[in-house]
């Protein structure tokens, strides 16, 4: 008893959240399409009485009487006209349940989108089990399965299924007898139920099963996409990737086949057994009744067929408000889970303006990207003055990318604190701090846009001119290129766009630079490097570094770099190791201390010099350790 009513519970829940959704859809759409839907399960039922008329109509016709004629043809112009409306309105219905569902799902792409970026914390993209969340939403947007917009589309057209229902169960009440509308109406909403409700059972397992789908997908669009497309060739993935998806693939089916034949086989068989014993009871019924007419008899077995329908599904709903549901659900899900692994708010929310005027101050910061993993810092004490440049290094995996994610509010200390002019970050507003800084990440995105808008994204609600974005194309180096650029500014940064232009990696990164100048120029004054001139050619890194006092002239700097040459300027060096500071002091300071830094500083310049491989810190560093 009590998992049915949990089961009721559940159901009425997803309907309601369904239903919930047409508030996304404008009230004269909604209204058109539910009269439509309206009108579509009426004109059956009309359909029905007209032909059960008519059928009662054609003895008197044929036996000559003219005026049994005329009553005749015009009960087929109603049956004609009830069955033509039906077709010609069948296209707007469709049309109506396209609207709706473009409605919804255009809200809900808004809503996954804040989800992601705005509601959920950085770290809530780490965890797997949001992921397949976030994946299910977007294979449903992506139209891979189905939406919540076609979730309320399969809610409206359902519309038209119960209104014939109705209509039908009247129909057997007024010509057989109330007991049979109630036999028949009671078994085409207990087969009904059964069947969404082992389709219910099946959505679930389909759901446990996004693990499994992610996998599929991935080795799909790594097969299909561009990006990896020049290693697989050259590394010969071609078979693997074929075989691996074929494994995958067939397995995960393999798995979804079994469970589908399990859950939806045997009540398919149970459900058709009760609609028999239904269909036969009211059958009795009518063998019983004696005194039917003709016209009686024509609706009590036009209305049972109609009745016995709904023992099957329905293309229009079923699916699209079962999975759909779900989507929606996952998308629900994932909004709420990631708002709670929001780290609590202090209630302050202090403005960014001018910050910072003294110093950023990394406190005693431990961290860890999961509470079980490893601490990935662990007592970091750092403190940048304002205006001045720091400079960090330190081994692959010593955190230095962690840091800046530290320092940019991705993500918060599991312990210790940062303040920005004695301010703990986490008091500052958040929108506020990012937009005191200019970030070049090591994987900075390429956008599939123009120049001139690969620039501006670096701040957005800043409405620059041309010219101001290419002042900061001219300070990034990043202007040179656009002498072999039909479009000037507005060339797309991809082939795959028509006029569009491919850049090279040097080039993306000084494209990127010239975003971090204009964030400068909207207003940042903080601005974070993670390795800027690792893409570059030598003279463009001599050339960024003859500049770099210039370009971070009055800002505070933090620079993560592998190469010295590139750190070897900044006010301050700090050497990065086991999550701590090991070392701290300008260039000649550490150069001069002996250690770690002066070590790995003259391993690199001896291989300059050799003008062998291209120094990196990395090995170098695994030489000394
Ligand atoms: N999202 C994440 N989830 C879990 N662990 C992570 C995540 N990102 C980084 N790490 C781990 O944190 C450690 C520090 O990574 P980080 O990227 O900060 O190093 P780094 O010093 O910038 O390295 P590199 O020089 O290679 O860029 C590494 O062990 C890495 O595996």
């Amino acid at each position: 008893m009590t998992a049915l009513v949990g089961l009721v519970w559940r159901r009425a829940g997803r309907w309601l959240r369904i239903l919930s959704l047409l508030r996304y859809v404008p009230p004269a759409t909604l209204a058109m399409a539910l009269l439509l839907n309206v009108l579509l399960g009426l004109l059956p039922i009309g359909f029905v009485v007209a032909m059960s008329v008519l059928l009662q109509r054609v003895p008197a016709a044929i036996g000559g009487d003219p005026a049994a004629w005329t009553a005749l043809l015009a009960v087929l112009a109603v049956a004609g006209a009830a069955f033509g409306l039906q077709q010609t309105l069948a296209p707007f219905q469709a049309a109506a349940g396209e609207l709706v569902m473009r409605h919804v799902d255009g809200r809900c792409r808004v809503l996954l989108m804040r989800a992601a970026l705005v509601d959920a914390p950085a770290m809530a993209l780490d965890d797997p089990e949001l992921l397949d969340d976030v994946n299910a939403a977007r294979e449903a947007f992506d139209r891979a399965s189905a939406s919540p917009g076609d979730a309320a589309a399969g809610a409206v057209a359902l519309v038209a299924r119960y209104t014939q229902l109705v209509g039908a169960v009247v129909l057997v009440g007024i010509t057989l007898s109330p007991l049979a509308a109630v036999v028949i109406g009671v078994t085409a909403v207990v087969i009904r139920f059964g069947q969404r409700g082992s389709l219910g059972k099946f959505g679930d397992f389909y759901d446990g099963l996004a693990g499994e789908r992610r996998k599929v997908s991935y080795v799909k669009a790594l097969a299909s996409g561009p990006q990896a497309a020049k290693e697989i060739r050259l590394l010969g993935l071609v078979d693997w990737l074929r075989d691996r998806h074929r494994r995958d693939d067939l397995g995960y089916l393999r798995t979804m086949w079994r469970g589908r034949r399990a859950l939806l086989g045997p009540p398919f068989l149970w459900l058709s057994a009760a609609g028999l014993v239904g269909a036969t009871v009211v059958f009795l019924l009518l063998a019983g009744h004696g005194g039917l007419s003709l016209l009686e008899l024509g609706i009590a077995l036009q209305s049972v067929l109609i009745l016995m329908r709904f023992g099957v599904y329905f293309p229009e709903c079923d699916v699209q408000t079962q999975y759909g549901s779900l989507a929606y659900e996952a998308l629900l899900a994932f909004r709420d889970k990631g708002r709670s692994l929001r780290p609590l708010e202090s209630g302050l929310s202090l403005p960014a303006d001018g910050l910072p005027q003294r110093s950023i101050r990394f406190h005693d910061v431990g961290f860890r990207y999961r509470p079980d993993g490893r601490e990935v810092l662990a007592g970091l004490d750092l403190e940048v003055p304002a205006g001045t440049s720091l400079a960090v290094v330190g081994l692959n995996g010593a955190g230095k990318t962690t840091l800046v994610k530290l320092l940019t509010r991705l993500y918060d200390p599991t312990s210790g604190r940062i303040s920005v002019d004695g301010h703990d970050l986490r008091d500052i507003e958040p929108g506020d701090w990012h937009r005191r800084l200019a970030v070049i990440f090591q994987d900075y995105v390429r956008y599939e846009l123009s120049f001139a808008d690969n620039i501006a994204l670096g701040a957005p609600e800043f409405d620059a001119s041309d010219e101001e974005l290419l002042a900061a194309a001219r300070r990034a180096g990043a202007a040179e290129m656009l002498g072999s650029m039909p479009g000037g500014p507005r060339t797309v940064l991809s082939r795959q766009y028509e006029g569009g232009r491919d850049l090279s990696g040097g080039q993306w990164q000084r494209v990127a630079l010239a975003r971090a100048l204009h964030a400068v120029n909207a207003g940042a004054s903080v601005m974070v490097l993670d390795e800027p001139t690792a893409q570059l050619d030598v003279r463009a890194e001599v050339e960024f570094f003859d500049r770099f006092l210039d370009i971070t002239r009055g800002l505070t700097t933090v620079i993560i770099s592998h190469r010295f040459s590139t750190v070897r300027r900044a006010d301050q060096i700090v050497v990065l190791e086991h999550g701590r500071v090991a070392e701290r002091g300008t260039h000649d300071q550490l150069l001069a201390a002996g250690g770690r830094y002066a070590t790995l500083f003259r391993l690199q310049a001896e291989r300059f010099t050799d003008e062998t491989a291209t120094p990196v810190l990395e090995s170098t560093m695994d030489e000394v350790s």
